[in-house]
C-alpha cells in the first residue's frame, strides 16, 4: 500500500438502483416497495422535454409524500448543457424536503462540473439552512467523462458513487451499436473459425473502478437495456462484480432481484473467505506468511481478499 491509504467507500448497500421516469408517478409506490437498494427518479433522459415540469413537480411531492423506507433516494437532474437542471437543483434543495439524500449528475465531463453543481447545492442549503448535506454521484457517459475519470472522482467530497452509462457512453465514442450494455455482436476475436466475444465495456469499468477505489467511491454499472434477457443480464452484472463494482442499475423492476442476486456474495463464497482467513490465522500462529488452502497458495494478500467478500455480506446483512 502507498503512504496515502486508500480510503474506504461509503458503508451502505449498492446492489440495485431502480430507474423511473419522474413523469411516471404511478409506479413510484412500486418502486418503493422494491427491494433496490437505491431509488433513482429520473428527471432527464427518461422524460421528454415537454414533461419536464410536471416530472419536477412530481419527484418533489413523491420525495415527501412516498415512504421510501431505508433506501438510498437519489434524483436525476439534467446535464449541464441543459437550460433545466439549475431549476432542478433549486427547486429540489428548497422544496423536496430532507428524506432527498443524493442527487445523480449526469454526462460528466470534467471535475468543474461538480463543481458547478456543488457552489450551487452550498448555497441552496445555507439559505435554506438544511442539515442533511446532499450526496452526489455522477455517471461517467462520454469521451471525456472517461477521459478525466479521475480528476472527477475527487472532484467532490459530496461525491458517493459512479455509474457507467452504456447508452450514451457508445453514442459519445461513436461506437457501432443501439444495444445498451452487455454483448456486442461485432465485438469479436475470430480464432480457427470460432468467434470469441470480448467485451467493449470492460476498460471503461476497470478505469470507473481503478478511479473509484482510490477516492473512496461506489463503482456501479448502469443499465442494461434488453429487460428481456435475464441471461445477458446476468452474464454483465457478473463481470462487473468481478472487476469491483459493488451494484448494477434496474431500469424494469423485474432487474432487480437478478442485481441483488449477482452482488451478494453467495453463502459459500464468504464461508470460503471465512475458512481463508481462519488458515491465515493459524498460519501466523505458526510464523508463516503464506500456506495452502485446498491445494492453492493463500497469503497476506488473500486475506484482504477474503475481507472484501466478508465485509460485503456484512454490509448487506445490515
Ligand atoms: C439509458 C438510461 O438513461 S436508463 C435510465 C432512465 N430510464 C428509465 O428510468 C426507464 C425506467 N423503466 C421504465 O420506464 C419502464 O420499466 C419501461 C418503459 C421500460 C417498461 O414499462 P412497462 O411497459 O410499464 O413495463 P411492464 O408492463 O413490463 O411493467 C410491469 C409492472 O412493473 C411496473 N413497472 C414498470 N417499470 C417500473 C419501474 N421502473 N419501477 C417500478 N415498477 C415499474 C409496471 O407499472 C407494471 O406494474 P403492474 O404489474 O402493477 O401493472
Ligand atoms: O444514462 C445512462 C446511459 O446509459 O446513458
Ligand atoms: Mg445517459
Amino acid at each position: 500500500m502507498s503512504f496515502r491509504l486508500q480510503p474506504p467507500a461509503p458503508a451502505r448497500p449498492n446492489r440495485c438502483q431502480l430507474f423511473g421516469p419522474g413523469s411516471r408517478p404511478a409506479i413510484f409506490a412500486k418502486m418503493a416497495a422494491s427491494e433496490a437498494d437505491v431509488i433513482n427518479l429520473d428527471l432527464e433522459d427518461s422524460v421528454a422535454p415537454s414533461d419536464k415540469a410536471i416530472a419536477r413537480e412530481n419527484v418533489i411531492d413523491a420525495i415527501s409524500s412516498v415512504d421510501w423506507g431505508r433506501k438510498t433516494l437519489s434524483v436525476r437532474i439534467n446535464g449541464l448543457d441543459t437550460p433545466w437542471w439549475y431549476r432542478d437543483v433549486v427547486d429540489l434543495l428548497e422544496k423536496g424536503g430532507e428524506r432527498l439524500d443524493q442527487i445523480m449528475i449526469p454526462k460528466v465531463g470534467c471535475a468543474e462540473d461538480i463543481y458547478a453543481v456543488d457552489a450551487l447545492v452550498t448555497a441552496v442549503e445555507r439559505a435554506m439552512g438544511r442539515t442533511k448535506p446532499i450526496a452526489f454521484e455522477v455517471i461517467i457517459e462520454s469521451a471525456a467523462g472517461i477521459s478525466h475519470v479521475e480528476e472527477i472522482a475527487k472532484a467532490s467530497p459530496r461525491l458517493q458513487a459512479m455509474s457507467l452509462g452504456a447508452a450514451d457512453f457508445a453514442a459519445s465514442m461513436g461506437m457501432q451499436t443501439t444495444g445498451i450494455g452487455g454483448t456486442q455482436e461485432n465485438y469479436y476475436m475470430l480464432r480457427e473459425g470460432a468467434k470469441h466475444w470480448s467485451d467493449p465495456w470492460h476498460w471503461a469499468q476497470a478505469a470507473i473502478v481503478a478511479a473509484c477505489r482510490t477516492h473512496g467511491i461506489l463503482p456501479v454499472d448502469g443499465p442494461f437495456g434488453d429487460f428481456s434477457d435475464d441471461e445477458g443480464f446476468r452474464a454483465q452484472a457478473l463481470r462487473s462484480a468481478t472487476l469491483g463494482m459493488v451494484g448494477k442499475w434496474a431500469i424494469h423492476p423485474k432487474q432487480v432481484t437478478l442485481a441483488n442476486e449477482v452482488f451478494t456474495p453467495s453463502a459459500q463464497a464468504v464461508a470460503e473467505a471465512r475458512e481463508i482467513l481462519e488458515a491465515m490465522e493459524a498460519a501466523k500462529a505458526r510464523g508463516e506468511g503464506a500456506t495452502v488452502y485446498k491445494g492453492r497458495l493463500v497469503d497476506i494478500a488473500s486475506i484482504k481478499q477474503a475481507e472484501v467478500i466478508v465485509r460485503q455480506s456484512e454490509l448487506i446483512a445490515g
